[in-house]
């Protein structure tokens, strides 16, 4: 065999071998993948999430996909001739906005669960309707009243468990209910962030459009790799975080507090980036670290 060919074959058994003690670690362990942004959107990132986290499953993990649709609820409120319309990150969900939702997030659902199927996993597609999985409150935004708006206050997570003893990918969407059985909306970030909780994942990442969490957006220089609670609630204080990524750097906190071991904010425009996160030494985007741990395990 040539020498070049030779070369990349050793290459290829060093990245197989690399993964070999995260295998082991994650096997049989709970990873909540929170899916939205523009890893949704575009149909080549959609396959390589859909292939990263088939694989993840395929090695022996329990992957739980928690996605949004936040783009594609916009585009269809836009073609009944309504104005999205959203109050510190959320969406004013009135009862048509709610209807739309519920389709959208539906579809949005069965599509992944197609693709996922068509891997040679099985998939079952749910909303946190189903067995009781997201009750919700309503929630208030700074006081202001924004619809049907979720607030999970409770989470039973009998539902993927059966789910995931069975050897099923359970793929949520972000639809609950309150005590009088009314449906809600919730952020998919507050919802995959309830999950990860209730089943005290070992893993949680949510992919998003960014690269991770920046000290200042405008300077990309300035990436945090790893970021403490303590230092990431002081970022938020000095006001060094907003838009979308003050929920959900808040989420990450929430998390880290209540049982989830490892928290990570991932760049879904990168091709695989959770096979990459997961199964390299080099961790990619930011890791939300509790204030007890002083080194990372990829180092
Ligand atoms: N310090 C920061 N670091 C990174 N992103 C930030 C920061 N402050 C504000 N942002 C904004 O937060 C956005 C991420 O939130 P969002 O777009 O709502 O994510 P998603 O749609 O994936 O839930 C980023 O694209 C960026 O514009
Ligand atoms: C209450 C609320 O804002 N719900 C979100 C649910 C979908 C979502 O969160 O989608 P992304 O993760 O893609 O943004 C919405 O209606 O857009």
């Amino acid at each position: 065999m040539e020498e070049k060919n030779m070369k990349e074959i050793m290459e290829k058994a060093e990245v197989l071998i690399e993964a070999l003690p995260y295998i082991q670690r994650f096997n049989r362990k709970i990873i909540v993948v929170k899916y939205g942004g523009s890893a949704m959107v575009d149909e080549e990132l959609k396959k390589n999430v859909i292939q990263d986290v088939t694989l993840l499953k395929l090695v022996g993990f329990k992957p739980i996909i928690v996605h949004g649709g936040g783009k594609e609820i916009s585009k269809w409120v836009g073609k009944v001739g309504m104005e999205p319309e959203f109050v510190n990150g959320l969406r004013k969900t009135d009862a048509a906005t709610m209807e739309i939702a519920e389709m959208v997030l539906g579809k949005v659902n069965k599509s992944l669960v197609q693709m996922v199927e068509s891997l040679g996993v099985n998939a079952i597609g749910i909303s946190g309707k189903d067995g009781g999985l997201l009750k919700v409150d309503k929630k208030l935004s700074n006081g202001q009243d924004i619809g049907f708006v979720g607030d999970v206050k409770e989470v039973n997570p009998k539902i993927l468990y059966d789910l995931l003893e069975k050897d099923f990918l359970p793929i949520v969407c972000p639809v609950g209910m309150d005590d009088e059985f009314n449906t809600y909306n919730i952020n998919a970030d507050d919802a995959a962030c309830a999950i990860a909780r209730a089943v005290k994942a070992e893993k949680l990442a949510f992919l998003t459009d960014i690269e991770g969490v920046y000290k200042d957006p405008e300077d990309k220089d300035t990436l945090i790799s790893e970021l403490p609670v303590s230092d990431a609630r002081k970022l938020i204080e000095d006001g060094y975080i907003g838009g979308g990524m003050l929920p959900k750097l808040n989420n990450c906190i929430d998390a880290i507090e209540n049982g989830v071991s490892r928290v990570h904010i991932l760049d879904g425009r990168i091709a695989h980036c959770l096979l990459l996160e997961i199964f390299t030494n080099r961790g990619i985007g930011t890791a939300i670290l509790g204030d007890k741990e002083t080194k990372f395990y990829h180092e």
